[in-house]
């Protein structure tokens, strides 16, 4: 059986970037620049004021008679006569023969002068030509992420569309005659296949395109059908049907389709029936049916190949060190994933385990949001460090008492 960091490895070797395509920039948030965005122009074009105020040569102060108003939008060409300002907004160009501007606040104005009514340091509420992004900078590096401050800036670059990592379109399907889609009512030996729907939300998480197939009954035929089905995308993950049941049928189809299987179980818990194989040229991820299994095995396998297909570099979740609220044991002989929940108190994480971590207990994870690793036979007391990944960040979140 090999290990996780095995599995790992020989899964991520093979994931290579899916294409580019061109999008408009209002779509391109989160995704990859598969090129770097250098700056075709100066940010700010020219020299404009930072404040609603005057504008004049800082050798004419104190007094200056008002000459013109300079809204943001105009520009004035004539070159402003020594002792005269110009009235001037936020944004508007410094007019020639200007160097200095003081806000409105700071001054007296009588008739047709200003009076300033302390000394203007020269150059004072001047934003200057260049001071954001000068031209042939590289603004945007190849390989990053477009966060809202990337797309405002390809705007301001003087971008419509631009080149992206495809979404990766992945292909979900569920096995199994026990189960019931959502809204069914209960009935006896049925239970509902939230897994399509776990799943389908990791993938979405991720940044990735799901496409739930459904259900396939226990069948190697109905098998073979539904995954035929999920060829279009760009990966499949499969759920449940992958352990050594008279009806786990899913290794046996990938097979019957012509793919190959890689390696079959992972030394994990939750998770060790996991499949990876490889059909028609696409990876294929056979996780175990139980829900948290499924969702663990999508964490550490799927999720960060999806990434990698998308063109990120930084693949894996972030890991922070906590201290352990109250002992953890690991009887077994794999490695634990145990669902812990992570708080934050001003200078240290607190970790505490979600309780029972039976891998068809999917509350462990609607209770927590991290998980630690714990060695076969092993113990950790209460108050040791250990690591855990964190599975989301919302905990970290500010919180503000506001009436409803
Ligand atoms: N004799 C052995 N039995 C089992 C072994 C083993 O090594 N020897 N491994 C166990 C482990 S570990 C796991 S994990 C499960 C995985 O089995 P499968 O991947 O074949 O999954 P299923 O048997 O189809 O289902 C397991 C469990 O999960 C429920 N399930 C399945 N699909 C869904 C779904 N879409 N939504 C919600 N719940 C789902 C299913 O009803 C079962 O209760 O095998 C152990 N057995
Ligand atoms: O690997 Mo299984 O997930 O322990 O239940």
């Amino acid at each position: 059986m090999i290990s996780i960091e095995q599995a790992q490895r020989a899964i991520f070797e093979q994931i290579t970037p899916l294409e580019t395509e061109q999008v408009p920039v209002s779509h391109g948030l989160n995704r990859i620049t598969p090129e770097s965005h250098v700056a075709p122009w100066d940010i700010p074009a020219a020299d404009n004021s930072a404040m609603d105020g005057f504008a004049f040569c800082h050798e004419s102060q104190p007094a200056l008679k008002i000459v013109g108003f300079l809204p943001a939008g105009d520009v004035i060409d004539e070159p402003v006569p020594a002792g005269c300002a110009i009235r001037i907004m936020t944004g508007a160009p410094i007019p020639p023969g200007c160097d200095t501007v003081v806000p409105i606040e700071e001054v007296e104005v009588e008739g047709e002068f200003v009076r300033l009514k302390a000394p203007a340091r020269a150059g004072s509420h001047v934003r200057l030509r260049g001071e954001d992004i000068a031209r042939g900078d590289v603004v945007i590096p190849a390989g990053s992420v477009l966060r809202p401050q990337e797309i405002g800036m390809l705007c301001a670059m003087g971008k419509t569309t631009l080149a992206v990592y495809r979404k990766a379109r992945v292909a979900i399907l569920a096995t199994g005659d026990e189960l019931l889609e959502p809204g069914s009512p209960p009935s006896p030996g049925k239970l509902v296949n939230s897994n399509s729907y776990s799943l389908a939300a990791q993938v979405v998480e991720a940044g990735g395109e799901p496409v739930v197939l459904g259900i396939a009954a226990d069948t190697l035929a109905a098998t073979c059908e539904m995954i035929s089905a999920g060829m279009d995308a760009d990966m499949l993950v499969i759920t449940g049907g992958v352990s050594v049941g008279d009806r786990d049928f899913v290794k046996a189809a990938i097979e019957q389709l012509g793919g190959e299987i890689q390696f079959w179980k992972v030394d994990m818990k939750p998770g060790k029936p996991l499949a990876f194989a490889s059909l028609q040229g696409k990876p294929v991820f056979a996780l175990p049916g139980n829900p948290v299994a499924a969702m663990v095995s999508f964490e550490l396998f799927v999720r960060p190949s999806l990434l990698k297909a998308m063109g990120h570099r930084r693949i894996l979740r972030p890991v922070v060190n906590a201290l352990l609220q109250e002992r953890a044991v690991n009887k077994g002989s794999r490695p634990h994933l145990v669902r812990g929940l992570v708080s934050w108190h001003g200078d240290r994480y607190l970790v505490s385990t979600t309780g029972n971590q039976s891998s068809g207990r999917l509350s462990s994870l609607t209770l927590g949001n991290g998980l630690m690793k714990l060695a076969p036979e092993s113990t950790l007391e209460a108050g040791c460090e250990v690591e855990v990944v964190l599975l989301d960040r919302w905990f970290e979140q500010g919180e503000m008492e506001v009436s409803q």
